[in-house]
């Protein structure tokens, strides 16, 4: 992929070090990383990695030990690029006797942002968010789910460019998973740049183009979902109304051209699509209990080679 680099690190490491000034932690190692305009780009890796580590380097709230970030094209340290950046914290401090709205007015506020401006952006930010009918709502009277959604819809008061956020979907049910990640893939069809860091690899799989792994502080994958995730050597075939004559004829041809049949069955759906699909059921049609084993299983019949 090629594009204007919103962000780019050359040999970006750190260090951190105890009080009086011994190596503690090499929490990034030389990394080199380019982030396009307009891209989900995913920072994976397992607990302690570094993701944190260069997401806060990227906002210049640490210094580099070695190496450069540059974000915007100038230098990370360079806290005035931060007004065109939006931050979504791992877990967000919010004031608990606010309400949504107060809170975003807060932090509107905190941007200079004229009453007017505030008032339409508070508006627009409630409603992408799904929180426009709770507004009003005390945060500590508020779902576990809700801090998060008034996280975003904080980092985003500033209509942010550039959008870091750090482990959105955590603390999140299916149902607000599936609409946080909807959020994302809204905002790059605004054109926004959406770094995210996860270890929930089904998440960052559904919206990222793009994935860096890493692993104790070393960059060790980097490129495109869909190519990484591609099989070469596996062809896959998906049909419809099958019978047992055209399925063993199939596996016939497979044979004769020196093929190997790993898998003719049916395809099954994903748990987070058949919750997804329970629960708008139940909303639709409240008062229903138990969908039958039966009635579940007698969907499409499916062949995949
Ligand atoms: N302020 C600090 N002082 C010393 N060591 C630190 C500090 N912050 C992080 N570390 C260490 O640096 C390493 C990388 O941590 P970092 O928080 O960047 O990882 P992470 O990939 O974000 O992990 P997690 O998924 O747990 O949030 C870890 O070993 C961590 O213990």
């Amino acid at each position: 992929m090629s594009g204007e680099a919103v962000i780019e690190t050359r040999a970006l490491s750190k260090v951190y070090r105890d009080f009086w000034g011994r190596q503690k932690v090499r929490a990034l190692k030389a990394l080199d990383l380019e982030v396009y305009r307009g891209e989900i780009f995913g920072l994976l890796g397992p607990n302690g990695s570094g993701k944190t580590t260069t997401i806060k380097l990227l906002l210049g709230l640490l210094f580099p030990s070695d190496g450069q970030a540059l974000v915007f094209d100038k230098d990370a340290t360079d806290v005035s690029k931060n007004e065109r950046i939006g931050y979504l914290p791992e877990e967000s401090y919010l004031y608990k006797f606010l309400n949504a709205e107060e809170t975003l007015d807060f932090y509107g506020r905190l941007f200079d942002m004229p009453a007017e401006v505030r008032k339409e952006r508070i508006d627009s930010l409630l409603k992408l968010v799904g929180i426009e009918r709770a507004r009003k709502r005390q945060l500590r009277e508020s779902s576990k789910g809700m801090p998060r959604r008034i996280g975003l819809a904080q980092a985003l008061i500033n209509d942010p460019e550039l959008i870091l956020l750090d482990e959105p979907t955590s603390g999140l049910d299916p149902i607000g998973t599936r609409e946080m990640k909807d959020m994302i893939l809204q905002l790059r069809d605004q054109g926004k740049t959406v770094v995210m860091c996860s270890h929930l690899l089904a998440d960052v799989q559904d919206v990222c183009d793009r994935i860096a792994i890493l692993h104790q502080g070393e960059l060790k994958e980097l490129g495109r979902v869909d190519s990484l995730l591609t099989v070469e050597d596996v062809t896959q075939v998906k049909a419809r109304n099958l019978s047992d004559d055209c399925r063993n004829e199939l596996r016939d041809v497979i044979q004769r051209h020196g093929g190997e049949l790993l898998e003719m069955d049916s395809p099954t759906t994903t748990l987070e699509d058949l919750f997804l699909s329970i629960v708008r059921d139940s909303e639709a049609r409240p008062g229903r209990r138990i969908v039958g084993e039966h009635q579940r299983s007698g969907g499409d019949e499916g062949g995949a080679a």
